[in-house]
């Protein structure tokens, strides 16, 4: 492939890119800590259970050193038993305790991931379109279920261990400090080190732990796209291509995790350098001064060991740095989503849309998807309501993308949408979307049962209600057919169902949804006659005594509009009734000599 153009050798990055907020360590700690369920009883319960934990771990060598100093020497034979039972139930509270501390700890971090969890996917659905036009859903998978499980970290034994750490730290250097302040501070001089060494490894570490979140993404989009895409890659014999395409994205995967393993690699090494260059300084100022005369051996020996003591809880806090800096990376992508705003929101003061009566009006609407390309253009147009509107025009007219501003997937650039004279910007979008049910080419079905599907229209209707739409719909009978009836499952997307039978069940959805307004984006997909008929009278069911829009493809179909709206290039070209349109002998009728040169069987419009 070299030299040669590799498609989308470059599309699926993550495209939201943020630079890391400066002490967002600290933000993330308060997070995570006031997503704790009680919080600070919590803490205390933990310290205090850790704390019991280390008093039984030091029981147990204090009984045994007193049954070897006096038990044994005293020939204490009575007091064996009582020994025997001492450890023994040391050791049983011991593991009681151990277990119950990692449950307890354990079952506060999947809370508070299960509630970062929730958070996420409730701000995901209040985004608007052009984030999901921006986003992969690979990425966005992956922030949601890689980074949020790599926060579990931060809430684990380990992390609660640095504060047991700290106190044994200060407690010790403060010891040594009163019993001979010159060797401590000897020992303390590889400190600054240490503490300089961890931000510089700390921040590389967690730049490297990006890249490595980041390239999962990417892995997370190719399977996205090419498990959903099988039929697709299956059918072009694609499979060799798909493999490269896919081994290049683990490629880069695993030479960022290599990277960040290296970088960990080096940092607990070179942690345990300076702890022995200190213990190097304290054995050969040590030495010296014994020889001076200034110090006895005992104190060396003394201080040794408790160097020993000081360098255990060092050693964690470096292991724990590597799992801060983890958590930091993971939780500045999810922080990108949550701290993403909508566009497209409810205003303060929104007010609920009463039902149409009297018309839709776009007034002087430019609208452009990136913002520079123009796609709609000072568009006027008006849609009465209870009528059928049909917007009909060459692909890429502009016709689905002002139901998508009628909808308030996006909004205009400039110009107003008016419902009854409500400016649409000025009503709550659950009253707006409320009114509105699409049926789109696009048909969008969830894995689940065909009543899980229909139901979607109005989550608590009745089973009466939904076989009436069924049946409305002219989909009971094939329904019915199933060996599971409205149980049966159709697999995702609707694999299992065909194109026409999928439109039904769409139809079903939008009937029971009982919509004011009704969107048809009119499917271009060839039917059979007989399933098309099906079709055709469900729509007209559907769209009777409604406000209907049409997308449509087949000017066979939008014959009886009452409104036909001709668009080119985003600007509304003619407008009228068929056979108005017909007479102005304008692009309409150059469409309709186009589909229908003798009446024949041509079905697509030729652009
Ligand atoms: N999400 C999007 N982001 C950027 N550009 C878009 C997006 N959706 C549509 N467009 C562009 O906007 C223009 C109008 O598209 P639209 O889907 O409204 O056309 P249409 O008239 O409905 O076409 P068709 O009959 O083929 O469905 C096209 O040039 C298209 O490339």
């Amino acid at each position: 492939m070299s030299g040669g153009h590799i498609p989308f050798s470059h599309k699926g990055r993550s495209a939201i890119h943020a630079i890391p907020s400066k002490g967002s360590i600290w933000l993330m700690l308060k997070q995570m800590f006031n997503r704790v369920p009680s919080k600070w009883k919590f803490c205390s319960l933990v310290l205090c259970i850790m704390l019991f934990i280390s008093l039984l771990e030091f029981s147990i060598p204090q009984l045994t050193q007193f049954t070897i100093d006096k038990i044994i020497p005293e020939k204490r034979y009575d007091s064996l038993i009582w020994i025997g039972a001492g450890i023994l139930c040391a050791a049983i509270l011991l593991a009681i305790l151990n277990y119950f501390n990692s449950y307890i700890v354990s079952k506060v971090g999947q809370k508070a991931i299960m509630d970062i969890r929730n958070s996420m996917y409730e701000h995901i659905q209040t985004l608007d379109m052009k984030f999901f036009d921006k986003n992969r859903t690979g990425d966005l998978m992956s922030r949601l279920t890689n980074d949020v499980n790599l926060l579990q970290q931060l809430i684990s034994s380990s992390m609660l261990q640095v504060l047991t750490d700290t106190v044994t730290f200060i407690a010790v250097a403060v010891y040594m400090l009163f019993i001979n302040w010159k060797l401590t501070i000897v020992l303390l001089i590889t400190f600054p080190f240490m503490f300089y060494i961890t931000r510089a490894f700390g921040k590389r570490i967690r730049m490297s732990f990006r890249s490595v979140q980041s390239s999962a993404g990417d892995v997370s989009n190719q399977l996205q796209d090419s498990i959903s895409g099988m039929r697709l890659i299956q059918s072009f014999t694609n499979e060799e291509f798909e493999s490269r395409r896919f081994a290049e994205r683990n490629q880069e995967n695993m030479t960022a995790n290599l990277k960040s393993v290296r970088l960990r690699s080096m940092f607990g090494p070179i942690i345990d350098l300076l702890n022995n260059i200190g213990l190097v300084a304290v054995i050969v100022f040590g030495a010296w001064q014994v020889m001076e005369g200034e110090f006895t051996i005992g104190l060396i020996v003394a201080f040794l060991a408790y160097l020993r003591l000081l360098q255990s809880p060092v050693r964690n806090f470096s292991r724990v740095i590597s799992i801060v800096q983890q958590s930091a990376a993971a939780f500045e992508r999810i922080t990108e989503i949550l701290e993403t705003q909508p566009e497209i929101s409810d205003k303060g003061n929104a007010i609920e849309l009463p039902a149409i009566k009297k018309k839709i009006e776009f007034k002087s609407v430019d609208f452009a998807y990136d913002g520079t390309v123009p796609v709609l253009g000072n568009l006027n147009l008006t849609m009465k309501a209870g009528q059928v509107t049909a917007l009909v025009g060459s692909s890429g007219a502009g016709k689905s993308t002002i139901t998508s501003l009628l909808i308030r997937f996006y909004d205009p650039q400039n110009g107003t949408i008016k419902m009854d004279g409500h400016n649409i910007k000025d009503v709550s979008l659950k009253s707006l979307r409320g009114q509105m049910g699409i049926v789109s080419q696009d048909i969008i079905l969830f894995n689940g049962s065909i009543r899980d599907n229909i139901v979607y229209g109005k989550l608590n209707a009745t089973d009466d209600e939904i076989i009436e739409s069924a049946k409305a719909a002219n989909a009971h009978d094939f329904i019915s057919a199933f060996p599971d009836g409205y149980d049966s499952q159709i697999g995702e997307r609707g694999v299992k169902l065909s194109g026409g039978q999928k439109q039904r069940i769409a139809i079903a959805r939008a009937l029971l949804k009982n919509p004011q307004i009704i969107i048809l984006d009119e499917a271009t997909a060839a039917l059979d006659t007989e399933s098309e008929h099906l079709i055709q009278q469900a729509l007209s069911r559907l769209m009777k005594k409604r406000t209907s829009i049409v997308i449509a493809h087949r000017l066979s179909t939008i014959h009886d509009a009452d409104q036909i709206i001709v668009l080119e290039k985003g600007q509304v070209l003619e407008k009228g009734t068929h056979d108005q349109l017909m007479q102005n002998n304008g692009r309409y009728k150059q469409l309709h000599d186009l589909q229908f040169p003798q009446v024949s069987d041509i079905k697509y419009l030729a652009t």
